[in-house]
């Protein structure tokens, strides 16, 4: 898979030869639905014997339309780990849009003849709802008129969960409330953070239960407060874990937000070593106990718990 970074104006002589099928979207969290959009434009790709190129942005676009501070914004997939779902899916280019400059504001017909045309598509790819200007003007009905049979134009209906499209905003309302079994079922896989290892207060220790404490990657998105049992990869190998994301209660009121995990089978020392997180599911609720004797009978059981569930 190759990965081409576009931004305005860009020189057409960067563009591989050949004609592609180009799916298009922001596809943060590369969910069931986005699955669905990149899976239709790799069939199309295979039928019309061409390449299959996914199209995305650098930024997400609340930046840019919405004036939403950078720092805001937690994504579902950084840009590394949607690479790597696209690659998965089959993509043979991924187009990297920056987002910035006239872009933003660019006509509709500037930007298909730019970034369809001009990327060489025979068929653009994407769901019902998704815009390249004004959405009133630039969205998927209108999208025939611009491509004037220049390309195939292939709107995917939003794939459901119930009566509701599943999108990157109920996912992120799941992850905030701590339902990953289902926001792992509607991401299609489990989420991720990536974080590194940084000294904790040592408590861990004398409780009997070390914890890696993770300061996790500030574009990414952390779970609600909760135990989680999860999967761990450090040094090239994975590990089972019993996680925590919360304030500590046990040990005083208002502290920072943490989050440890425990691993089942591990005792060597590591710090600033960076690790993937896969979470998999919801064990319980932080508990504020009367000691600490209290929260390791506790975390007894959290153990007991974790190894079950993956034992299933
Ligand atoms: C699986 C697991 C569950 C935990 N549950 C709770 C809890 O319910 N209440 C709480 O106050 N702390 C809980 N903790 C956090 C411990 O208080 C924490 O690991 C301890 O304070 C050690 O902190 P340190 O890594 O900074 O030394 C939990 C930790 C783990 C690993
Ligand atoms: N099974 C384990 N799970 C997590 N960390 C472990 C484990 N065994 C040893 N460790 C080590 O112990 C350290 C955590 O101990 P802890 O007392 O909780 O200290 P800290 O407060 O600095 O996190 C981890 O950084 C790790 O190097």
């Amino acid at each position: 898979m190759k990965t081409i970074e576009l931004s305005e104006p860009f020189d057409p002589q960067i563009i591989p030869a050949g004609k592609v099928v180009l799916a298009t979207g922001f596809f943060d969290g590369v969910h069931c639905g986005h699955q669905q959009v990149i899976k239709t434009a790799a069939r199309q790709a295979k039928k019309m014997s061409c390449k299959l190129a996914v199209m995305t942005l650098d930024r997400h676009p609340m930046i840019v339309f919405q004036h939403v501070p950078t720092k805001q914004i937690h994504y579902l997939t950084t840009l590394k780990h949607k690479l790597k779902l696209f690659q998965q899916l089959g993509a043979d280019y991924v187009y990297v849009i920056k987002l910035a400059g006239t872009l933003p504001q660019m006509p509709p017909q500037e930007f298909v003849d730019k970034y369809m045309v001009g990327l060489h598509a025979a068929a653009v790819v994407a769901g019902e709802d998704y815009t390249y200007g004004k959405h009133t003007i630039a969205n998927m009905q209108t999208l025939p008129e611009f491509a004037r049979n220049r390309f195939q134009v292939i709107t995917v209906k939003h794939v459901l969960f119930g009566q509701k499209k599943i999108s990157s905003t109920m996912i992120r309302r799941l992850l905030d409330t701590g339902q990953i079994d289902l926001a792992n079922q509607l991401l299609g896989y489990h989420y991720q953070n990536t974080g590194i290892i940084v000294h904790g207060k040592q408590l861990g220790r004398q409780l009997g239960f070390p914890t890696l404490n993770l300061k996790i990657n500030s574009q990414e998105r952390i779970l609600g407060e909760g135990i989680y049992a999860t999967k761990v990869r450090l040094s090239g190998k994975e590990y089972l874990g019993m996680a925590s994301i919360g304030r500590n209660e046990t040990f005083g009121a208002n502290q920072q937000l943490t989050v440890e995990i425990n691993l089942l089978n591990f005792s060597k020392m590591v710090y600033g070593q960076q690790v993937v997180v896969n979470w998999y599911h919801y064990l319980r609720g932080q508990v504020k106990f009367a000691n600490a004797q209290a929260l390791i009978e506790q975390l007894k059981k959290d153990q007991r718990q974790t190894l079950n569930y993956f034992q299933k």
